[in-house]
């Protein structure tokens, strides 16, 4: 038996798509999941997403990050799993669909995906910086020349820290650039590195630059291109959220299942 794939990337935050409409992929088996994102060994990527069926929504959306564990909310992964449910004829330019922390609505624009964040009423501001939950736990800095920044070495003290060390934290650095634009580089959870870009964490540092007075909608340039978060303040809490930007198909193959499972 195969396993066959989509390869999708959203911002340069790469995902292996699978179709698991007819329940074949092995959902508990974490070891083959960290073998096929593995970059030299498996296909390669940030995590892996299975599209299901689910009977009161266009589709759920299974994310496992690329450590092969099962993940929170990821928000370019989701725009990506619109774009691949789209291909697949599972919708049509709309959907409402089931993710780790709830429903979500998105739309299909041309080559943008929109999606609906959730309302996010509780940021904690640690000394000068903040840690909030867009789906995904995020800690967000503002730094300067965040371009010159050791965002490895810097993300993992944060997230391998007294605080965040069992549960895990997303860590991102922002700069701010204009009045409503930011440069965000992510440490990401499960990946263990940084990516080149984080679709929830490009969300939370938006959200954070909203307290500190930006407008919505705020750009958000990263690594791997750019994007846009549209939301309402209402003091420390923001509605109608709202992150957009491309996703895009990359190529499709297959991985024989036992092939996979031998090489683990
Ligand atoms: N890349 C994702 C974030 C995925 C979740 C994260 N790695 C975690 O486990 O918290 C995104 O685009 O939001």
């Amino acid at each position: 038996m195969a396993i066959t794939f989509y390869k999708y990337q959203g911002t340069g935050n790469d995902f292996v798509m699978v179709d698991n409409r007819k329940r074949a992929f092995p959902t508990d088996d974490e070891a083959l999941v960290k073998q096929i994102c593995d970059r030299r060994t498996g296909v390669g990527a940030d995590g892996l997403i299975l599209l299901q069926d689910h009977p009161e929504y266009d589709f759920e959306m299974v994310y496992y990050n690329a450590d092969g564990r099962l993940g929170s909310m990821c928000g370019n992964g989701a725009r990506c799993t619109v774009r691949f449910a789209r291909q697949l004829g599972v919708i049509e330019d709309v959907a409402c669909f089931l993710a780790a922390d709830g429903e979500h609505q998105a739309s299909v624009e041309r080559d943008l995906i929109q999606l609906k964040m959730n309302d996010v009423n509780k940021i904690e501001q640690i000394g000068a910086d903040f840690y909030l939950n867009t789906g995904s736990p995020h800690y967000v800095c503002f730094a300067d020349n965040v371009k010159d920044l050791d965002v490895y070495a810097e993300g993992r003290a944060i997230r391998y820290s007294d605080r965040f060390k069992a549960e895990g934290t997303n860590v991102n650095f922002v700069e701010l650039i204009s009045e409503n634009e930011i440069f965000v580089r992510t440490y990401e959870r499960g990946v263990e590195d940084e990516t080149l870009s984080c679709g929830t964490g490009v969300t939370a540092c938006a959200l954070v630059a909203g307290l500190r007075g930006l407008r919505s909608p705020v750009a958000v340039r990263t690594l791997g291109g750019d994007l846009e978060v549209a939301f309402k303040r209402d003091g420390d809490s923001f509605k109608h959220i709202n992150l957009v930007g491309p996703a895009k198909q990359v190529f499709t193959g297959s991985v024989p299942l036992h092939q996979a499972q031998q090489q683990l």
